[in-house]
């Protein structure tokens, strides 16, 4: 009797394609990404012709021959191409690796080093040359894909692919120098998609601008929020994003509906063009995560976008995101901080003490640990930082089952719901007393004219130990402001030690590469001020 084949078993959940294409069997003339490059040109992408050029992308990848489980690094801005790109990589098993085109040189060989990808891709009008061998190097456009050098070629040694492979990595701009591949496998990302539109948080006819490089997983949120829900990708070209006139005519131009990003790209369009952005009237969602949203400038969004549904998604890179919780409208005064809800359905947050008991008490302290099936597989390379990270169940260490340590702190509300109270790292020493940096950074942002805020203990100089320096951000029309009454209005509500000793103003705050206030750059920049 001749073999049959196996009938398809259900490989056990989805792949990354198989979930976000879905929405191409049954709308396949709806929008998938509509895009903005130049005033007055609009280009849309159907989810049909998203699937065919990831039909396309696939076969020509798979005619590499590169096996299953490789790494490809995607260098790209978000564009219907490179997320035709990202699909058709994780159809052809491959794990992509997105890179910023801005990033330098010299990361993206220490990303190489590490991740040993068996090849480089780039938009056909790509910059980026002298990518070092053995690694291969091939553009993608319209037509598909044109291959510069080959990948070296190895007898495939697996060729199942499997859910738990990673789907992506990201590389996280680690404190330390060599930067961390936070790996996500295809089980973990679904997983998570699944969480997070449970939410119902975008319909069909939404279009959701993302503002995100490509690089930081945020932009892997919105484009999983927008094709899981049959709605559309607006990507906002990084060039254009901080630009407040740009930013507010490619929104306008696309009808944007939803407009996700960190709270920093807000911070220019609240300054200049308030009116402009008040005037997009088919604007009716904000998501931001990342870091908190200083409530003056998150209250002037509001007064600007009444009708809006504002949500602070929460979360770490190694669990993709975590919660998605409305911010109060109106946002009352007496708020002090945001709520970062729940976890997604699926998950749960859990605070542990020092001692590894689990706190269940209002207002008490704990680290967030989180249990949830969207869990990263570990870093790359990196058994030991894994470890730190992924810790057995301190509830029930004997079942095996691993949970995020996520390094935050948070207390619980009387309904059970978590406020953000800062990192574990963020808790500093001044002449011995603890500090919360947030706790500092909260009041500075009260003062009346300063729109943000940014708190560091950084040395004394020419003295010994540390002192706290505040960097203050001051609306325009208040240009000027006394140090002095800065520090008198901080010593209304916060001990001695937590008033600041060293204020210095700032037109505007410092952003790393994705957009979150770059502490490094202002510590760095405090030494030439003096
Ligand atoms: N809404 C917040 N309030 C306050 N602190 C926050 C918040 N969202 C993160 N964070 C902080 O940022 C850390 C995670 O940093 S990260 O690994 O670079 N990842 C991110 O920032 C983005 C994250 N992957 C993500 C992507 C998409 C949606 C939500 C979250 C968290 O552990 C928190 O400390």
């Amino acid at each position: 009797m001749s073999q049959q084949p196996p009938a398809p078993a259900d490989s056990g959940g989805e792949f990354l394609h198989d979930f976000l294409l879905d929405s191409a069997r049954h709308t396949p003339d709806a929008p998938a990404v509509i895009e903005s490059a130049q005033a007055g040109r609009t280009t849309v992408t159907t989810y049909a012709e998203l699937s065919a050029l990831v039909d396309t992308y696939a076969s020509d990848l798979d005619a590499l021959g590169i096996e299953t489980g490789a790494r490809v690094i995607l260098e790209s801005d978000t564009t219907a191409p490179s997320l035709a790109m990202l699909l058709a990589c994780s159809r052809a098993g491959l794990a992509f690796v997105p890179v910023s085109p801005e990033v330098p040189q010299q990361r993206l060989v220490s990303i190489l080093t590490t991740a040993r990808p068996a090849l480089h891709l780039q938009a056909a009008d790509g910059t980026r040359e002298d990518i070092p061998r053995p690694v291969g190097t091939a553009r993608f456009g319209p037509a598909g894909l044109t291959v510069t050098r080959a990948p070296a070629h190895r007898r495939p040694r697996r060729r199942v692919p499997c859910v738990t492979d990673p789907a992506y990595i990201i590389f996280t701009s680690g404190t330390t120098g060599r930067p961390k591949g936070v790996v996500m496998s295809h089980r973990a990302v679904v997983a998570f998609y699944r969480g997070m539109l449970a939410h119902r948080i975008a319909t069909p006819e939404d279009r959701i601008a993302s503002t995100s490089p490509l690089q930081f997983d945020f932009s892997l949120l919105n484009i999983g929020l927008a094709l899981g829900s049959g709605a559309a990708v607006v990507p906002v070209p990084q060039g254009l994003v901080r630009w407040p006139r740009h930013l507010l005519r490619v929104l306008r131009e696309t009808g944007a509906t939803q407009v996700n990003g960190v709270p920093s790209i807000w911070r220019q369009t609240l300054r200049y063009e308030p009116e402009r952005l008040a005037a997009l009237d088919r604007l009716r969602g904000v998501l931001f995560c990342g870091e908190e949203f200083p409530l003056p400038e998150l209250r002037r969004l509001r007064q600007l976008l009444p009708h809006a549904r504002i949500i602070n998604c929460y979360g770490a890179t190694e669990s993709m995101a975590c919660s998605f919780e409305d911010v109060p409208h109106p946002l009352p005064e007496t708020v002090e901080r945001l709520s970062i809800g729940v976890a997604h359905p699926g998950a749960e947050m859990l605070l542990i003490d020092e001692a590894g008991e689990v706190v269940d008490r209002p207002g008490v302290p704990g680290e967030i640990h989180l249990r949830s099936p969207a869990l990263f597989s570990g870093y790359w390379d990196d058994p030991e930082a894994t470890r730190a990270a992924l810790v057995p169940d301190p509830l029930c260490p004997q079942s095996g089952q691993y949970v995020l340590r996520t390094g935050d702190l948070a207390v619980q509300g009387e309904k059970g719901e978590f406020y953000f109270c800062g990192r574990t790292d963020s808790q500093v020493q001044i002449n011995g007393n603890r500090v919360e940096l947030g706790e500092v950074e909260r009041r500075l942002t009260e003062f009346p004219g300063a729109t943000a805020a940014t708190a560091m203990a950084l040395p004394r100089p020419g003295g010994a130990g540390l002192q706290l320096t505040a960097f203050v951000v001051l609306a325009a029309q208040h240009a000027t402001a006394d140090a002095a009454d800065l520090r008198d209005f901080c010593a209304r509500t916060l001990p001695p030690y937590m008033v600041p000793q060293d204020i210095r103003w700032r037109d505007s705050l410092p952003t790393t590469s994705n957009g979150k206030v770059d502490r490094a750059a202002l510590a760095e920049g405090a030494q030439t001020d003096l």
